[in-house]
């Protein structure tokens, strides 16, 4: 299983200073949300050059206007690209179809879709072309009393494309996300909020070793 980290910062400086710190444990460098929406495309292009050997992910969460947003993604460095499970199959279709011109990825997010509906979108979602999915929770949901990672994972079981997990992922959790047959950890606020995150990172990392 990969190790991505999600950067759910506001500044380029601030993911470079935390990069430089953890970015040896890690596999995939997310430039999550809020990051992208703060800096936009300069964001992608800074941390592709700083870590052209990582593979950068792009957390664009986009819902319409997929093949417009993947391209620009996938020209200012990502490897791949986040477009939501959610959005109509014609955004999604044209992800898809940036994906296949440019050689690199798309990752449909499963956020806010109803657990019970889960396993069939990922079916309809391989037949539009999509060869990834991520499971997630996000920050909103994490939030709310009873949330359980565990929960979670039981709504993948069965998923006919491989997936990646969020949802608060941390040391303490990462072993039974990996033991669900996940493709990747995200890892957030695991690694950003903690006291030490290059400590965090490593700890992480020897986890899913
Ligand atoms: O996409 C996100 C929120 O929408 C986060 O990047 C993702 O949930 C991972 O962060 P955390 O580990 O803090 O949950």
């Amino acid at each position: 299983m990969k190790l991505q980290i999600a950067l759910d910062l506001l500044s380029t400086r601030e993911a470079l200073l935390l990069l430089g710190k953890v970015a040896p444990h890690v596999d995939i460098i997310e430039i999550g949300t809020p990051l992208v929406k703060a800096e936009g495309l300069a964001v992608l292009r800074a941390i592709k050059t700083a870590y052209p050997e990582k593979e950068l992910f792009a957390d664009y969460k986009t819902m319409d206007a997929g093949e417009l947003e993947a391209t620009m993604a996938f020209e200012a460095g990502a490897d791949s690209v986040g477009v939501l499970a959610l959005a109509n199959d014609a955004t999604i279709a044209g992800a898809v179809k940036a994906g296949y011109a440019h050689q690199k990825r798309v990752v449909a997010d499963l956020i806010g879709v109803p657990p019970q509906y889960r396993l069939s979108r990922i079916s309809e979602l391989k037949d539009l072309g999509v060869s990834h999915v991520e499971l997630h929770a996000g920050l909103d949901e994490q939030s709310l009393p009873g949330y359980s990672i565990v929960d979670l994972l039981k709504t993948i079981s069965g998923s006919v494309l491989p997936f990646a997990v969020a949802g608060g992922i941390n040391a303490s959790t990462i072993t039974t996300v990996r033991d669900a047959g996940a493709e990747i950890a995200i890892v957030g606020g695991g690694i950003y909020s903690a006291e030490d995150p290059q400590d965090a990172a490593r700890r992480l990392r020897n986890a899913i070793k």
